[in-house]
């Protein structure tokens, strides 16, 4: 990766050490010793070796002995119209030509030994200008440049060796081509006082009188407090890029004189400026707008291993889906194959790595408002006192709004990038879910709560003919908005609120819309006695939905805390999906569900937050909490007894969900050709709460965002390719 960076995408080492935590010293000395074994030597910015044949070394040499006070621009123009065909050189080469030239070390090379000298000796003992043409060492700037520049010599980032450190820089007076070279790279190369400084072996103080004289002279402004030049705005930028997109062939020249005919307040505009936008144009031009590329660690589970991390990997994502994921070595085949740039790359930083998005498979979106309180009652008094009548509110369509943009933004926050949503009984509040959730880009089925029994007057549906028709419309409503992530599920609120006609015209209409269906079911044992009452005749409570034909790989049922081996193996055969809620079972106390024993009876079990009942509407608290109930569960089993790990826990809040809503196919791990639901988790992020330390692996800071992390540390969101979602960038929604 070191080599990768350094060599392919041009970093320099401080950014590469940067990058992957790792001490410069460490990164240099990979670099060198790549070097020597691969013979690189120096590179010109671009990354190819161009060198000057002695001649043209003799040549720039005598021209700037012609007059005493030539420019180097002057000597690069001169010495252009004699080599066009050189294209360009760069005034660092002309420099250095010019010293080598007054050390007399035209068509020599270096002693190799020179290299591992210490500086000092070719330094200058005396003060004053160097003589032109004098063989004296004491004037080589070359010798001390030489060793000095690690990766790219000739306008790539400088960086001095230790060795250079330690030498006082002398104050003195500098020559004309120095002068030349202090102003072209502090102004024309952004370079700060200091990198200039360091690249040339002077004193800071040095630098920084050549450039406050220059700026004086030029009446040039103040520089911003990052040390680089004050960065153009946005809408100067803009100009640049129009005038460079009018006419093909406009020269860098011409199209400063063009801004600055156009702006003449601007006081002046580097032709680096202008030539690092032209290149973020061409950059953005040449690069793919439907590709996005991701560098760095990915981390996902799959049916065989709940927790596969992999690092130093490449994922290509266009449009939609995951189009490759291959190891970083595969960069440049990759780029060749698929022609994206470095514009469509992210690098991950090493606190960073990639993971599914999070699917919560059970939430009560109209419950929001009840977030945090009442929890002192059991479930069916629960429902009584407060779930209904909070419920009931959402007649009201302005509010229905209000509660369901919060929902959402706070589950998307949180890293859900898919949901299963109960509404409420109301069509109108119902469809504004629809509405809220397609806007603001999440995946999720939408349910219109069914029920006619066993609730207050004021909040239920009147007849099952209501019912029926209501949710026909609903599911035709969603299906009308036409968004490949929204879809609807039929919403029977459970056997107790729904008579077993309206079961069975619910079963009959999922049918006959290929539709999901989603319901509660052994949650309580009072609610399961209750059942065995209003549904004598059914085997179980399983049996009541199975009997109305609520029951298939596309249904999903909340809790199962109470399920027997029967119900179990019924609903293994239809293929239903559970959804695990330890969050909302302790809360209201329902019960421990034993996910262990359904994972071994072969039921897809994934993860659900049950707000209100659960009173955290994160799936990271989730995961928490089905470990905690399975570590309970265990103190009172054998020894044998397996609890659940984090890496199931992990499992079941992404691929598992995704299983449980029948989405295996198109979400749930990164599989090449599976759509883009992705999470970048960034483990060090401002305020975080996870403690990160030198000696933790990956697997250590995966295993701590489980356990300690928050939204604090989910950086981006990205469904189906698009980010919507960026701490970096609030407005995105
Ligand atoms: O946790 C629950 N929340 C509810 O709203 C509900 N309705 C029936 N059964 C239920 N369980």
């Amino acid at each position: 990766m070191i080599i990768d960076l350094v060599f392919n995408e041009k970093k320099t080492s401080r950014e590469v050490a940067r990058y992957m935590g790792l001490p410069q010293s460490t990164v240099m000395s990979v670099v060198q010793v790549f070097k020597k074994e691969h013979r690189i030597h120096k590179k010109t910015a671009t990354g190819r070796k161009r060198r000057l044949t002695t001649a043209q070394e003799f040549q720039l040499f005598e021209m700037s002995q012609e007059r005493d006070n030539i420019s180097v621009d002057e000597i690069r123009r001169r010495f252009l119209q004699q080599y066009p065909e050189f294209g360009h050189i760069s005034k660092t080469t002309i420099y250095r030509t010019l010293e080598r030239g007054k050390k007399g070390l035209i068509g020599m090379d270096p002693p190799p030994e020179r290299y591992l000298e210490p500086i000092e000796r070719y330094w200058p003992k005396k003060r004053g200008r160097p003589r032109a043409g004098a063989g004296s060492e004491s004037s080589s700037m070359n010798n001390v440049l030489e060793p000095s520049v690690s990766i790219m010599e000739e306008s790539g980032p400088i960086e001095t060796s230790a060795a250079d450190k330690d030498i006082s820089r002398q104050r003195r007076s500098l020559s004309i081509a120095e002068r030349e070279m202090i102003i072209s790279l502090f102004f024309n190369e952004n370079r700060t006082i200091r990198e200039v400084a360091d690249f040339m072996h002077l004193a800071k103080s040095t630098v920084s009188s050549v450039v406050q004289v220059f700026k004086k002279e030029h009446r040039i402004q103040r520089k911003t407090s990052t040390g680089r030049k004050k960065k153009l705005s946005d809408e100067h930028e803009h100009m640049i890029m129009d005038i460079l997109s009018q006419k093909e062939d406009i020269t860098i020249e011409e199209t400063r004189n063009r801004f600055l005919s156009l702006n003449p307040d601007v006081p002046n505009i580097s032709k680096s400026t202008i030539y690092r936008i032209m290149e973020n144009c061409q950059s953005k031009l040449r690069a793919r707008s439907d590709m996005e590329v991701f560098v760095g660690i990915f981390v996902h589970s799959t049916e065989d291993n709940p927790l596969i991390i992999m690092p130093g990997m490449v994922m290509g994502v266009l449009n939609t889906k995951i189009e490759f994921m291959e190891s970083l070595e595969e960069l440049d085949h990759l780029k060749a194959e698929y022609g994206f740039t470095d514009s469509n790359i992210h690098y991950m930083t090493p606190s960073q790595f990639m993971m599914p998005g999070m699917i919560d498979t059970h939430i009560h979106a109209s419950q929001f408002p009840n977030n945090g309180v009442a929890m002192d009652l059991p479930l069916l008094e629960w429902l009584q006192t407060y779930t209904f009548p909070t419920e009931a509110n959402f007649s009201d369509t302005l509010f229905a709004r209000e509660v369901y943009s919060k929902v959402v933004e706070r589950l998307l926050r949180n890293g859900t990038t898919t949901a299963a949503y109960f509404g409420t009984i109301h069509l109108e509040g119902s469809k504004i879910l629809a509405d809220v959730v397609h806007d603001k880009g999440q995946r999720a089925l939408i349910g219109k709560v069914n029920m006619m029994r066993n609730c207050p007057e004021y909040y239920r549906e009147m007849s099952v003919q209501e019912s029926i028709r209501d949710t026909e419309e609903f599911i035709r409503y969603v299906r009308s908005i036409q968004s490949p992530l929204v879809q609807p599920i039929v919403t029977p609120r459970f056997a107790p609120t729904c008579p077993e006609d309206q079961l069975a015209s619910l079963g009959q209409l999922a049918a006959k819309y290929g539709c999901h269906i989603q319901s509660h079911l052994c949650e309580t044992q009072p609610e399961c006695n209750w059942v065995k009452e209003l549904f004598p005749w059914a085997k179980s409570y399983t049996d009541v939905y199975d009997s109305m034909r609520l029951l298939s790989e596309k249904s999903v049922m909340a809790h199962c805390i109470w399920l027997t081996d029967d119900e179990i193996y019924t609903l293994r055969e239809r293929g239903v999906g559970i959804s695990h809620c330890p969050n909302s079972n302790v809360s209201i106390r329902s019960g421990l569900c034993d996910i262990r024993r359904l994972l071994n009876s072969g039921l897809k079990v994934g993860l659900g937050t049950d707000c209100s009942g659960g009173y955290c509407p994160s799936i990271l608290d989730s995961m928490r909490q089905s470990l905690q109930v399975s570590n309970i569960l265990a103190l009172d089993r054998d020894q044998d007894y397996q609890r659940i790990t984090y890496k199931e826990a992990f499992r079941m809040a992404t691929l598992g969900g995704a299983k449980v809503l029948n989405m295996e196919d198109r979400i749930g791990n990164f599989e090449i050709d599976k759509e883009f639901d992705a999470l970048l988790i960034d483990v060090s992020a401002p305020g975080s709460a996870i403690d990160i330390f030198s000696k933790d692996t990956v697997e250590d800071k995966v295993q701590k965002f489980i356990y300690t992390g928050d939204d604090r540390n989910i950086a981006r969101v990205y469904v189906a390719g698009h980010r919507i979602l960026d701490l970096h960038n609030k407005n995105l929604h």
